[in-house]
């Protein structure tokens, strides 16, 4: 039995699935061990991934030694097949969430069929529910409705229903479910776990089979709306569509990823809840998608930004909870172990209220760019863009925290000051270029001062490159993205020297950290412990070398860091050089959004615009 009771797996062993209100993660051993009903940032009732068995798992594999696992995505969808190999045969598991349909009543819901694909293969089906981050053991009740059975697992607020073709039973002395059938050759079985709010009168049981064949038919038709057919194909395709699968359907809302808590360095202090919506993130992610034809995702997301900021531009956040909540109280789940005792695990997050000065040119480029390929203003959008620069013009010659939402002092992040110039640029430009009203005079004026400011204080004649922040000498990967967001051409040698010394220091072969931890009173991030590279910083690396003209290398280092995602294609926020596993939240938007991005420099339609039109 320990085998079943033990640790998760490497974060490297997860799938994802999502029905675009939650996400779970199916590990290469058949057990779902993260799933958080009924939205991504709901209390998990499946949470082995921060502890073991305990906190809740759906375990679904054969009985037998498994000689080998295979598995893939059906074609380009979220539609998961493992294969399980044992001596006595092999079979078939596929696992879905089926998507939300827009405005429908459903409730989400996870399906689980096993296919015999030859032989006999005994399985074992292990059911352990527990809510509220594993903290609470529900009343789990078997009921019979007309000629079927199905099981009940309750616990206050929450309640899911089980319904299939073998229901598992209560273990003595354990407080979990459990069967063990066999399937032969030519055979399937199904179960649905579905979650309801009504638990005396759950939603009709529907067909799993259909249910699959939905899903399936869901990811093909929103991936022919992409328009691409160059290289790398199924790495684009697959980073696209975990982005769309970290979309909150309901708002438009996107989390940075589906999880809390995976480390940052395996078995540190470094864990954070990733499952809310940063205005940063969410808009480079607005990019990705725009670079490649889903121009209603950039639609959603703008309705959502319009509802979350509502009201006073003074009172903008960095990050809300995916319907638009602002207080995201973080507080530590002290009876949860961690992922392989990394500890605390976190619920809320503290950054909620920090001033990080970078989003507002995060915004405003975003919205540049959907102007740029043809969404138009509507007069609310372009009423809160310019409310967000009135603010703006007041606060920004404060120091901040920095997109890497340091827990240190605020600083004059050097990052910060380049992305308030592209923020009055864009300004400029909507009314030079797109004909909108503004004081563009203020603007430009605002614009030319903190030019003149990052060129002045950002850049280090000793150190010879940009540093971290005003007065410091340590570097910072962030200032890689002064080419692409066209504060400095790629051929300037204030760029080239600042890649040059980028590479020295924070380049370890093709993966790059964020900047230099040091532990102690001199650390910048206010934290202990050092953490894995940051593969949004590898790919950032990748655009400033295609920007500084050396194409070549840019699109070599493209393919490794590609080759870097795990069997079905996915990517950690960090990867860890020395122990070569994935580090941090799993799968995470900021990793895939800039894959997307590098390959629309490299070979997107918009191939070569950056250093031309952004600047
Ligand atoms: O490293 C400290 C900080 O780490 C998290 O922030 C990181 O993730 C965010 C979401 O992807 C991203 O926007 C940010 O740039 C990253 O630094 C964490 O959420 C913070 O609370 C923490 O201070």
């Amino acid at each position: 039995m320990a085998a079943q009771q033990d640790l998760p797996g490497r974060i490297e062993d997860y799938a994802l699935l999502s029905d675009l209100r939650s996400a779970a993660l199916v590990g290469l051993d058949g057990s779902v061990d993260w799933l958080c009903l009924p939205r991504f940032d709901s209390p998990s009732c499946f949470g082995r991934l921060l502890g073991d068995d305990g906190a809740g798992r759906w375990l679904l594999a054969p009985t037998a030694p498994v000689t080998s696992v295979r598995r893939r995505y059906r074609d380009t969808t979220l539609v998961l097949e493992t294969e399980f190999e044992t001596q006595d045969g092999v079979v078939r598991v596929v696992d879905a969430m089926p998507p939300h349909a827009d405005g429908g009543m459903d409730e989400p819901k996870l399906v689980r069929t096993v296919e015999g694909v030859s032989g006999e293969v005994e399985m074992r089906l292990r059911w352990v529910v527990r809510f509220a981050y594993g903290d609470s053991t529900p009343w789990v009740r078997r009921v019979r409705v007309g000629e079927q059975d199905h099981i009940l697992a309750v616990a206050g607020p929450h309640a899911v229903v089980l319904r299939g073709d073998r229901l598992p039973y209560r273990v003595h002395h354990e407080r979990a479910h459990e069967a063990v059938f066999t399937v032969a050759e030519g055979q399937r079985l199904a179960w649905t776990m579905e979650f309801t709010t009504t638990p005396d009168d759950p939603n009709p049981a529907v067909d799993p089979y259909a249910e699959i064949a939905r899903t399936e038919r869901f990811w093909h038709e929103w991936q022919a709306r992409i328009s691409y057919e160059g290289p790398h194909q199924e790495a684009l395709r697959r980073s696209l569509a975990t982005l769309k699968a970290l979309t909150y359907a309901p708002t438009g809302g996107i989390v940075a990823a589906p999880t809390t808590s995976l480390p940052e360095a395996l078995g540190g202090e470094r864990n954070w809840d990733y499952r809310y919506c940063w205005l940063r993130d969410a808009t480079l992610t607005l990019l990705a998608f725009d670079s490649f034809g889903c121009t209603q995702e950039a639609l959603a997301w703008r309705s959502w930004l319009l509802r979350a900021v509502a009201g006073d531009p003074a009172d903008l956040q960095i990050m809300y909870a995916i319907d638009g909540e602002r207080h995201l109280l973080e507080w530590e789940v002290g009876w949860l172990p961690g992922y392989h005792g990394a500890k605390p695990v976190r619920v809320g997050n503290a950054a909620f209220d920090q001033l990080q000065l970078d989003v507002y040119g995060e915004v405003m480029d975003a919205l540049h760019l959907a102007r740029e390929r043809g969404v138009t203003e509507s007069a609310e959008s372009w009423a809160l863009q310019r409310g967000l620069l009135r603010h703006l013009e007041l606060i920004w010659e404060q120091p901040d925290r920095g997109l890497w939402e340091v827990r240190g002092p605020d600083r004059h992040f050097t990052h910060s000051r380049v992305m308030i110039w592209v923020a009055f640029d864009r300004a400029v430009r909507a009314v030079e270029e797109d004909g909108l009203p503004g004081p563009v005079d203020r603007w430009r004026e605002l614009r030319d001062a903190v030019h003149a400011e990052v060129l002045a204080k950002g850049w280090n004649d000793e150190v010879g490159a940009f540093t971290q922040y005003y007065g410091g000498t340590d570097l910072d990967a962030a200032t890689l993205l002064i080419p692409a967001v066209g504060f400095l051409p790629g051929n300037d040698p204030r760029v080239q020297a600042t890649v040059t010394a980028i590479e020295r220091q924070l380049k370890h072969g093709d993966l790059v950290d964020r900047y230099t931890t040091t532990a102690g009173e001199s650390s910048v991030d206010g934290l202990s412990g050092h953490e894995g590279s940051f593969l949004a910083c590898s790919f950032w690396f990748v655009d400033a070398l295609a920007l500084c003209g050396r194409r070549q290398d840019a699109e070599a280092m493209f393919e490794r860091l590609v080759a870097l995602a795990n069997d079905v294609g996915l990517l950690a926020e960090e990867y860890d050089h020395d122990a070569r596993r994935f580090t941090g939240n799993f799968p995470q938007a900021f990793s895939h959004l800039a894959l997307v991005n590098s390959a629309a420099i490299l070979y997107g339609d918009q191939a070569g615009r950056h250093e031309a039109s952004r600047r």
